[in-house]
């Protein structure tokens, strides 16, 4: 697989390249080209936009024109993104770093039948998985695996952080609507009053506790596995009569020894954060809304990867967007993308693409090792609209600027009584709204008084889907997953590996044997490397 990207810095296509991109990008910060007129050129909108059925993208006001599309296209060719993205789906190593294949695809039936890796049949594996969840969910439902206490299970609690936690907590708020077969609550954070939270809102003879970890050594899910195993057992309930897994095939937890009401397995080759389609997404959700909805949901997701694989690239929508975020952060230099959806029940899509995003690109060395000519990935974050409007939009109207991804939804969830206030619904003021921020920060408004001009000239793009349907969710959810992979492969870095998340994990370890140590001898005196850090364990320690 040919190895060079847009950051490599010793490849003289791509240094050419990039030195046309910078003009091209001057040239896009002279007044001629402020949104206004690019808005006002014919053909705009039909130029810069791209849908296929059930998802629009409208990038007409993003400040971008023919010639910087086309230039970053080549980016596109250069690094042969779309062929790497193919060649992914096939099972070839992907994640060089760490010698894997990156088959999330797979677990939506996406890529080559059969799909052989290492001699294995993956999606065959998977489906075997998948036919597992399908029953266990079904004996839940219907009663046959109920719980120690005599008991139906009616709730559920994922213990997991990271990838085994925020796709799942997203597709379960995004698909709020379906009938609902258990509540499913959640355990990420290794924070005591996480744990208090959760055993208040539960009925402890009725709860079932999904264990998600793909290492099984994660320190903040092992401490809440062994707080809820503690709390069970005081309550008299054995933890592992109300306990399932989902872990990597011969982690610590893949121990038929260590007996649990049942464990399935998650994969090597699919990292945290693209994992919410197999095991990790697909036993909760399944609990909560039945195995047909999270089937569904893996439709819509196979439709958004069918759409990648096979539209030419200037069709093609998450390439797209990939070239559009790569454009805002190396050459328009904006510090931060916001992802705004006008969908109180997409809350958590910001925080899922956050770390898929985040964790996938943030990285300063190619796949090879070799330092990039500037750290890759940008900053992430959101909130719905319209909450985020009479929050943080003074900043993206006046102050620093940043794109945003504005995704609205055709047909809300709710179908009962629609009042109308000032003449329209609850769903079309949304709507109104969604729009007129795009229009503002595209352009803006003078005014004699310079408290009160807005420039404009602020990039956004506007994305539809037509309902919060499982098939809908499960394209947005592949469309940014798509867009994560894509944008990895054109910037030339691996986005599978996340080694920055090590250090910290090392120094909290030498943390913790102080703390252990003073919890066996309270006379022990602290004796950190950092004299910062002795004081603030004798602060939480002082009674
Ligand atoms: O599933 P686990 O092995 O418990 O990992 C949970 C999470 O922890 C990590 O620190 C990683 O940064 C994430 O990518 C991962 O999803």
């Amino acid at each position: 697989m040919s190895q060079t990207g847009l950051l490599y810095p010793d490849d003289s296509s791509i240094k050419h390249l990039h030195a046309k991109l910078t003009k091209a990008a001057q040239e896009i910060n002279t007044p001629d080209h402020h949104l206004r007129r690019l808005l006002d050129r014919p053909g705009r909108f039909s130029d810069f936009s791209l849908g296929i059925d059930g998802f629009f993208m409208d990038f007409s006001r993003q400040r971008l024109d023919e010639n910087a599309l086309s230039l970053l296209h080549e980016s596109q060719t250069l690094s042969n993104a779309l062929k790497k993205f193919s060649e992914m789906t096939q099972g070839q190593i992907v994640n060089p770093t760490e010698n894997r294949a990156a088959l999330h695809t797979a677990a939506r039936g996406t890529g080559p039948s059969p799909l052989l890796f290492k001699e294995m049949d993956v999606k065959a594996q998977m489906q075997q998985v998948n036919k597992k969840i399908e029953q266990f969910c079904l004996s839940v439902h219907e009663g046959k695996i109920s719980s120690a206490c005599g008991k139906p299970f009616t709730q559920a609690v994922v213990i997991g952080i990271g990838g085994s936690y925020l796709g799942c907590e997203f597709v379960y708020q995004a698909l709020a609507g379906a009938d609902r077969k258990m509540d499913l609550l959640f355990l990420p954070n290794v924070d005591i009053d996480n744990f208090a939270r959760v055993i208040e809102s539960i009925d402890k003879e009725s709860t079932l506790w999904i264990v998600i970890s793909k290492s099984y050594t994660t320190t903040e899910t092992m401490a809440n596995l062994n707080q809820v195993s503690t709390w069970l057992t005081n309550q008299g309930i054995s933890p592992e009569d109300h306990m399932v897994t989902i872990t990597a095939k011969g982690s610590p937890g893949d121990d038929p020894d260590t007996p649990v009401l049942a464990s399935f397995h998650m994969f090597d080759f699919i990292g945290g954060r693209y994992s919410v389609s197999s095991a990790v997404g697909g036993l909760p959700l399944s609990l909560a809304l039945g195995y047909d909805v999270f089937k569904r949901f893996l439709d819509g997701c196979r439709l958004m990867d069918t759409h990648v694989l096979e539209s030419p690239a200037e069709k093609n929508i998450a390439l797209t967007a990939a070239l559009i975020s790569i454009w805002n952060t190396l050459y328009m230099e904006y510090p931060a993308q916001a992802i705004i959806p006008y969908a109180s029940r997409l809350a958590r899509l910001s925080p899922h693409v956050q770390q898929l995003y985040m964790e996938s690109l943030g990285k300063s060395v190619s796949p090879e090792g070799q330092p990039l000519t500037r750290p890759a990935g940008t900053i992430i974050f959101g909130e719905p609209g319209t909450n985020a409007q009479h929050s943080f939009f003074q900043l993206a109207h006046q102050g620093n600027a940043f794109p945003v991804d504005f995704i609205g939804i055709k047909a809300p969830g709710y179908t009962g009584i629609q009042a109308l206030s000032k003449g329209v619904t609850n769903h079309q003021e949304l709507w109104a709204n969604l729009l007129a921020q795009a229009g503002a920060l595209a352009l803006g408004r003078s005014s004699d008084d310079p408290a009160r001009n807005f420039d404009g000239n602020r990039p956004s793009t506007i994305i539809t889907i037509d309902n919060l349907e499982p098939e809908s969710v499960g394209m947005l959810l592949s469309f940014y997953e798509a867009r994560t992979v894509l944008e990895g492969f054109i910037l030339g870095v691996n986005p599978f590996d996340q080694f920055g998340v090590e250090l910290g994990k090392v120094m909290a370890g030498d943390i913790r044997k102080e703390m252990a140590a003073k919890n066996q001898n309270p006379s022990y005196m602290f004796a950190c490397a950092s004299k910062t850090d002795n004081f603030y364990l004798d602060l939480l320690f002082r009674k």
